[in-house]
């Protein structure tokens, strides 16, 4: 519940109410924003997508003590005119809509592109022209390889921080050629960047960039055949979760040897109202929102989410439980990989003291549980159907 005591920043001054205009509202990480918003603050929000499947308990009961501090707007901002005041009406705006899976990036490239870049232009416009103030939602794909992967396998010096550690303010953004359209998706949000600073730098507009390092937990992207086509191909955590819920291997991508660090949705929600509450230390800023300590191959990750979701569902893990597959194969022409994706927290740290505290293991543990609660019989019914050939 929104307590009634005046919340005050992280330099002691009370917090004014606040109205949010959240762009992606109804997605993963706009769903766990809204409701965070909504349980621990007076702020009211105007959630704009073209879903609300995530956010419809937010939406519908009038006896919520939130009642009147959402609303929700079925808007595509390719194509609204009601974008421009929304954002007039609004003190700060949120902007994470965006195609943002990688099975896209290389099969739609065009609108990957127009999704990360084109469409959020008017969003930057608006809120430069009309002097509002800007969280972006970027990604850590902006740093793309790192330096250390154009190493010899064997050298030493991969060991070394320098040349893997990414830094907001030092690393470079390291892309594949252009046939590798993979970094379709990187380019479009490097360039967008780009565009908020110099609006920053040029013109005075306050922003923040968020580059966040796969979050994850519950609501994540959906379930194929359940909550989402049969054919599609969501992040690694929902393609997890779905071979894990159908008794089927988990395929590892070329050897599942990239590494990725995780961390909890909860915690990295924590930092964004971090932001939302501390403009002063937030504007200007690019940030890091990940958890260094929570590292691990695909491999080591498919193996923690079996280990996982057997204690969960109490049902042993498959003698077999991974299989390998090419990228070719699994994504088609054009895919490439970040290697190795560890945040350097300084900058957080230093402006919000922020930290995240759950680690792999627990994260995985709450995710799975939900995962299994919401679609074991779901996924059991839709098994049981014949297949129509
Ligand atoms: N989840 C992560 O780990 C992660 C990592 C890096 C970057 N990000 C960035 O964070 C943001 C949110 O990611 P997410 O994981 O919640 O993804 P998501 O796909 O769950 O949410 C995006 C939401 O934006 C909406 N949207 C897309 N295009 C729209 C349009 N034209 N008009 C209106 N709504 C539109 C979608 O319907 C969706 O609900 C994205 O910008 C993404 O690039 C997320
Ligand atoms: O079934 C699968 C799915 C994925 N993978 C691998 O798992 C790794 C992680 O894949 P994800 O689908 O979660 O996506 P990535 O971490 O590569 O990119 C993500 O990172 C940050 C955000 O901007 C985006 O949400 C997305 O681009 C990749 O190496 C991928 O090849 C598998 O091995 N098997």
């Amino acid at each position: 519940m929104a307590s009634s005591t005046v919340r005050v920043d992280l330099d002691g001054k009370p917090i004014n109410q606040l109205t949010i205009c959240m762009i992606g509202a109804g997605g993963f990480i706009g769903s766990h924003l809204c409701e965070k918003i909504l349980n621990e603050t007076q702020h009211k929000i105007l959630a704009l997508d073209v879903y609300n499947d995530k956010i419809k308990h937010l939406l519908e009961p009038d006896s919520l003590s939130w009642a009147g501090r959402i609303q929700f707007h079925r808007i595509n901002i390719k194509h609204d005119s009601r974008l421009e005041g929304l954002i007039k009406m609004s003190d700060l705006t949120i902007n994470l809509a965006a195609i943002c899976t990688p099975a896209d990036y290389n099969t739609r490239p065009l609108d990957t592109i127009y999704s990360n870049f084109v469409d959020a232009l008017p969003v930057v416009k608006y809120c430069s022209e009309n002097g509002k103030r800007l969280i972006h939602f970027s990604t850590c794909e902006v740093y793309g390889k790192t330096i250390g992967s154009f190493l010899p396998k064997d050298s030493p010096l991969r060991q070394d921080p320098a040349y893997y550690m990414l830094k907001e303010d030092a690393s470079p953004c390291i892309f594949g050629s252009i046939e590798k359209q993979r970094w379709s998706y990187a380019c479009a949000k490097q360039l967008i960047e780009r565009l908020v600073y110099a609006e920053g730098a040029e013109n005075g507009l306050e922003f923040t960039i968020v580059r966040p390092f796969n979050w994850i937990g519950p609501r994540m992207d959906f379930i194929p055949g359940v909550d989402g086509p049969s054919e599609g191909v969501p992040r690694v955590l929902a393609c997890f979760s779905n071979a894990l819920l159908r008794r089927e291997p988990l395929k590892l991508v070329d050897g599942g040897e990239s590494q990725r660090t995780f961390v909890y949705i909860k915690d990295a929600i924590e930092a964004v109202l971090l932001m939302i509450e501390n403009p002063s230390r937030a504007n200007g800023h690019i940030f890091n929102v990940g958890n260094p300590n929570n590292e691990v191959t695909v491999r080591q990750l498919a193996e923690m989410m079996t280990a996982v979701y057997a204690n969960v569902s109490g049902e042993p893990a498959l003698e077999k439980p991974t299989v390998d597959v090419s990228s070719k194969e699994f994504y088609g022409e054009g895919y490439d990989d970040s290697d190795k994706r560890i945040p350097d927290m300084t900058i957080i740290n230093r402006q919000l003291g922020w930290n995240p505290k759950t680690s792999l293991w627990d994260l995985l543990d709450s995710t799975l549980t939900y995962q299994h609660k919401t679609y074991a019989e779901a996924i059991k019914k839709v098994m049981s159907q014949p297949t129509t050939s």
